[in-house]
């Protein structure tokens, strides 16, 4: 691990799906997370999602949840327990792997030295945020000292009432402030078609095609809008894959296209 700032760009990983529900699948990816923070000292960040875990906890303290267009309706009654589950559980079970792995980290949210301004996205959806920018200064200093940022998708208002945020749009924001790359790795080997084969390298007009039809859809559908933004501000693709394939990850990770889907505009 590097302590000396990189001259390289930083790398945003989003981790989201049922990882989180997995030790197993967690040690593997942490093993190859450590071996690819070592060989190519590149800084890197996690930002992760765990809509799992909110169910799950919803689910026992006998709450019902819905989504609408693939985001979870928050009433302001549930943020404390949403954002419990998220930054709290999610954060810290990630925070854990990274220690058990030997990779120094610092688990954050949205809110933290103001990396990211969040506001309500739609009063239908309760405390749901958007995030309008931010400050990148507190993560480049993190990652500067050769730290691993990992980032919750819990945001706060200026007025200081506590949001939930998707996570693909947390992870596309944060790789946008700091102009970096991104690669979203879920439980799909990437996006797939209408006949459920991976979709290689997907341009702007086919996932419009592809949403159009209802073959992207729910929570792929929130990813790829999100990662199309970001392609156009970054001007380069963003990539989507599986964490459930270390051997894979590497080529994934240093942008290779063999596996996953490469989105561009
Ligand atoms: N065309 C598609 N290709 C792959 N997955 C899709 C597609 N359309 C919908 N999905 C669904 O989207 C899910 C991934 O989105 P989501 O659950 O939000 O992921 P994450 O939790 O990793 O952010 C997949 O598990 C799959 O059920
Ligand atoms: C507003 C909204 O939908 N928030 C998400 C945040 C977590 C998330 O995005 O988790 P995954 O990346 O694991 O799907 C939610 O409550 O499920």
């Amino acid at each position: 691990m590097t302590t000396q700032p990189s001259s390289q760009s930083p790398l945003v990983i989003k981790l989201g799906g049922t990882l989180l529900e997995s030790d197993k699948a967690l040690a593997a990816l942490f093993t190859t997370l450590k071996a690819f923070f070592d060989d190519s000292g590149r800084p890197l960040l996690l930002v992760h999602g765990g809509g799992v875990l909110v169910d799950n906890q919803l689910k026992a303290m006998g709450l019902t949840s819905t989504k609408k267009d693939g985001l979870r309706v928050t009433p302001f009654d549930q943020i404390p327990v949403i954002a419990g589950a998220l930054a709290g559980t999610a954060n810290k079970l990630l925070l854990a792997q990274a220690i058990a792995h030997g990779i120094n980290s610092v688990g954050l949210c949205l809110a933290d030295g103001g990396l990211c301004r969040v506001s309500q996205l739609d009063p239908e959806l309760g405390a749901v945020g958007q995030i309008e920018g931010g400050d990148a200064t507190l993560v480049s200093t993190l990652l500067n000292g050769g730290f691993l940022p990992v980032i919750s998708s819990i945001g706060i208002t200026f007025d200081g009432q506590l949001m939930n945020v998707n996570a693909d749009q947390a992870a596309t924001a944060i790789a946008e402030i700091l102009d970096a790359d991104l690669v979203m790795l879920s439980d799909v080997s990437g996006i797939l078609d209408g006949k459920g084969q991976r979709i290689a390298e997907l341009s702007e007009a086919d996932a419009i095609e592809l949403m159009q039809q209802n073959i992207i859809k729910d929570g792929m559908a929130v990813k790829v809008k999100a990662a199309l933004k970001a392609t156009k501000t970054l001007g380069k693709p963003v990539a989507v894959g599986s964490w459930r394939y270390p051997e894979q990850l590497l080529s994934l990770l240093a942008g290779e296209s063999e596996h996953g889907t490469r989105i561009s505009h």
